[in-house]
């Protein structure tokens, strides 16, 4: 048989990626990412191509997308669309959270889908790759509107998921409260208190220590492991963090931890800029216990100025973590951020930074760690509260985050290793994807065509 060419490979999976869905703009995106960074592995592993590892790997094992019907407070009749994409299960069941915001649709669902394939692998924890979430937006909602969305969508999904099937988990807009939601009614439809079936529970019934503040806590582990190989360190540094939710605020707490000093927030009416270091008290208060707009920061702290226009990340700083979305930070952001200094850029929120982003910071030299090693702290934490929910124990924190520091060090080591190994020292993008990937083919390789 004559082999094609590896780019001729990759390029084929990428355009039959494109052919299934060709509105999917950011599943494309995490796509062409990916393959382009793993072209060093697939050259020295003709045996991928021949088992057409590729095709499959960009081809969801199963999409489910479900009506949610639901009644709002004045008793009108509601609709939204739920999405559970389950992309990958040769490592492990099925793990990945569900997001519920009005931009969620199919391509964001498999973009993210795609890019858990590669974060579950690189935890070495045993766990596949999903996505799910719903195009409903529970700002403004009442609790009592949000646990009839929630009943309604679990209604749907109970079917599809399991302890050794697939695991949700939160993500943008779904967080304790909503998970508690969702594990009653799978609870109460199935008959059984299967508690690895969701994480991110409450510590009280089955939830583990630190999974509230892995993610953010480990994008600053995976900061300082780059910046150790550097002989630098985070202390004494300030940094330009964006988002104000769950990973931002520990990431924050975190940063404050280790010595450096973060000033900023945002959500998506503005930013705020506290010279004197955010105040953390203030920002969970507003943002965990009152769900207020980030407006409200600087009513309330003097030091502080609220941004209604303009960019975050025309702050200047020397580390950076974008903790709110995709594609929040451009080129011309990067460039800012380059004039200004920064020396350190780890993605807090999924595929935040644009390629051209990724590029200029590449260029500068900057370290830069990709979402899907430096936030892998949260399914981490998430695979750690399934263990325990399997052997009914529980873990202190200082054990938990014990663990935790020690996979994000090993996610760095084994991404580290990966670039060095595949001729791009000191890229973690390669690193990352190359670690991630040959983990999940040699399982799909061993397991057959299925
Ligand atoms: N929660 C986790 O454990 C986890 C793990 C890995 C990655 N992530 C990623 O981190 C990011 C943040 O997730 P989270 O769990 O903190 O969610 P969250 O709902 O707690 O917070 C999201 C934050 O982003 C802001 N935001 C959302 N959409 C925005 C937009 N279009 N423009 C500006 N700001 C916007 C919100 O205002 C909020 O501050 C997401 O990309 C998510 O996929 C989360």
């Amino acid at each position: 048989m004559v082999h094609p060419s590896t780019s001729t490979v990759l390029s084929d999976a990428y355009d039959a990626a494109v052919a299934r869905g060709p509105m999917e703009s950011e599943f494309h995106q995490a796509v062409s990412e990916v393959l382009e960074s793993i072209a060093p592995v697939v050259a020295g592993h003709p045996e991928y191509v021949e088992a057409g590892i590729l095709e499959r790997l960009v081809e969801p094992e199963r999409q489910i997308m479900f009506r949610v019907p639901w009644v709002d407070d004045d008793g009108a009749a509601r609709v939204n669309r739920g999405y559970r994409v389950q992309f990958n299960s040769a490592l492990g069941p099925f793990k990945g959270g569900l997001r519920f915001h009005p931009s969620v649709n199919l391509s964001i669902m498999k973009f993210l889908g795609f890019e858990q394939v590669f974060k579950n692998a690189l935890t070495g924890q045993g766990i596949g790759g999903a996505k799910g979430g719903s195009d409903f937006d529970p700002h403004g909602r009442s609790d009592a509107e949000v646990m009839r969305f929630c009943q309604s969508f679990m209604t749907e999904l109970y079917r599809h998921i399991g302890d050794q099937t697939d695991v949700p988990a939160g993500d943008i807009g779904v967080g304790g409260r909503e998970i508690g939601y969702l594990f009653g009614q799978y609870r109460r439809m199935t008959n059984a208190h299967q508690s690895g079936v969701l994480t991110g529970k409450g510590i009280g019934w089955g939830g583990a220590q630190v999974r509230t503040e892995a993610t953010g806590y480990g994008a600053v582990y995976f900061l300082q492991e780059m910046l150790d190989v550097r002989g630098d360190s985070v202390e004494g540094k300030t940094a330009i963090v964006s988002g104000s939710g769950n990973v931002a605020i520990y990431a924050i707490e975190k940063l404050q931890q280790l010595g450096a000093k973060p000033i900023t927030a945002s959500d998506s009416s503005g930013f705020i800029v506290d010279e004197a270091g955010i105040d953390l008290d203030l920002l969970k208060e507003l943002k965990e216990a009152g769900r207020e707009r980030i407006s409200a920061y600087a009513r309330r702290r003097p030091s502080a100025r609220f941004v209604s226009s303009g960019r975050v990340w025309e702050v200047p700083g020397q580390l950076v973590i974008p903790c709110a979305t995709q594609n929040e930070l451009g080129s011309d952001d990067a460039a800012a951020l380059v004039r200004h200094g920064v020396i350190a850029v780890a993605e807090g929120a999924n595929m935040p930074c644009t390629p051209d982003a990724v590029e200029a910071f590449a260029q500068a030299g900057v370290l830069f760690a990709p979402g899907k090693a430096a936030n892998a702290g949260g399914v981490a934490v998430s695979a750690l509260e399934m263990a325990q929910n399997a052997a009914r124990e529980h873990w202190s924190f200082e054990e938990s985050e014990l663990r935790l520091r020690g996979i994000m060090a090993d996610i760095h080591a084994a991404a580290f290793a990966a670039a060095e190994r595949y001729g791009h020292p000191g890229d973690y993008v390669v690193g990352a994807n190359a670690a991630g990937f040959v983990r999940v083919a040699d399982a799909m390789l061993a397991q057959g065509l299925v």
